[in-house]
């Protein structure tokens, strides 16, 4: 038995269920909140975790504590949130209902109302701030793969959290400068929903020079409306926000050069969005391109890109037939059409 802090995984899924899995499989005491499909998926296979760089580790049925009933987190020291962000509120009314104040509760997710949502109801909590650079690609009956790399980080604070959370398999840095870095993250994870609608693999769509002039088209909308916003994101890479988007115009050939580190994915990465899209469940767009959209409408500021995305991706959840496979042309003609609607 673990004399370390009791964790719980709030919401286990791709992410919870990496990091968490890694976590119990490194000694702590960690609880699985989780749906009864993926419980159901864990009590038959187990658990099976695998990286980009070799890495494979088996946890079976009996090495992990499994719930489906929220009175865990009456023993959580840390919960780690791992629920998509249209789930934040309702998880931190659990969360509130449940544990005792002072209990550390760290964001793991994408977006950047999250940290908000859960402060609302967890005044007296020891709320962080974080983000998950790598993708975790659910690929069925028990296995979780992390397609790229990155280290956790999460918002700095007392306790050493960094420390104790960290293992040899999954890094955790503590940053002081947690805002900037998430509109960083954010400005990146637009890219979430271009992916989902291209139904390409993360590194195919990365390698084609149609698909990264359109993210970047969208990428420098986006940073002109935060930065008239007066917001300025940080970057976990060494490529500052506002270069990245003469960075993703580059040639096939240069990019593959000069970006090498941003390709090294796994061919199977899929981004969250697009294994959302995939599986027929409601995407984080909202949370992502609407939230540009809200703040460039509050600001008076267009934003083709946008706006054509948010449409497409409404068009796609609402037909419900998985990912649509579009090509960027089809993109590029309505958002021409968009403009056109709008002007005549
Ligand atoms: N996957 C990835 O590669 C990455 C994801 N992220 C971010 O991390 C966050 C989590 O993403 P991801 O792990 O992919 O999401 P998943 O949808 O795979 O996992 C979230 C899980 O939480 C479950 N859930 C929701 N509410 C509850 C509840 N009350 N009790 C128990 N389970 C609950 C969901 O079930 P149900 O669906 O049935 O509601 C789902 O199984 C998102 O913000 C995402 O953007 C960040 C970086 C990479
Ligand atoms: C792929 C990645 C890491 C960046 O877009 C991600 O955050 C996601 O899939 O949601």
């Amino acid at each position: 038995m673990s004399d370390g802090p009791r964790i719980v995984v709030a919401g286990a899924g791709a992410v919870g269920c990496f990091v968490g899995g890694l976590l119990a499989g490194a000694g702590h005491a960690v609880t699985l909140l989780a749906r009864p499909r993926i419980q159901a998926e864990i009590r038959t296979h187990g658990l099976t975790l695998t990286d980009f760089g070799g890495m494979a580790r088996y946890l079976s049925p009996d090495d992990l504590n499994l719930a489906g009933d929220e009175t865990c987190l009456r023993d959580a020291d840390i919960v780690l949130v791992t629920v998509k962000s249209r789930d934040t509120a309702d998880m931190a009314r659990l969360i509130a209902c449940h544990s005792a104040p002072g209990v550390q509760v760290i964001s793991l997710q994408n977006g950047m109302g999250n940290r908000a949502a859960l402060a609302e109801h967890l005044p007296q909590h020891d709320l962080r701030a974080g983000l998950v650079p790598f993708n975790v690609v659910a690929m069925g009956q028990g296995c979780y793969h992390r397609a790229s790399s990155g280290d956790l980080v999460i918002e700095a604070g007392p306790a050493d959290l960094a420390a104790r959370l960290s293992l040899p398999d999954l890094k955790v840095e503590e940053r002081a400068d947690i805002t900037a870095l998430q509109w960083g993250k954010f400005l990146m994870n637009l890219n979430n929903a271009l992916n989902a609608l291209s139904g390409l693999p993360l590194k195919a769509q990365l390698q084609d020079r149609a698909w990264r002039r359109l993210m970047a088209d969208q990428w420098a909308e986006a940073l002109a409306v935060l930065r008239a916003d007066k917001i300025r994101p940080a970057m976990t890479t060494p490529i500052p926000a506002r270069l990245v988007p003469t960075l993703l115009r580059l040639p096939t050939l240069i990019f593959t050069r000069v970006a090498a580190t941003m390709l090294q994915i796994d061919p199977q990465a899929r981004t969250s969005m697009a294994q959302d899209l995939a599986a027929r469940r409601p995407t984080e767009i909202d949370a992502l391109q609407g939230e540009v959209q809200r703040r460039a409408r509050a600001l008076g500021r267009a934003t083709p890109v946008t706006d054509m995305v948010l449409r497409v991706m409404g068009w796609a959840e609402l037909a419900d037939e998985g990912l649509p496979h579009l090509p960027v042309t089809a993109l590029r003609a309505e958002m021409a059409a968009g403009q056109d609607r709008q002007e005549g």
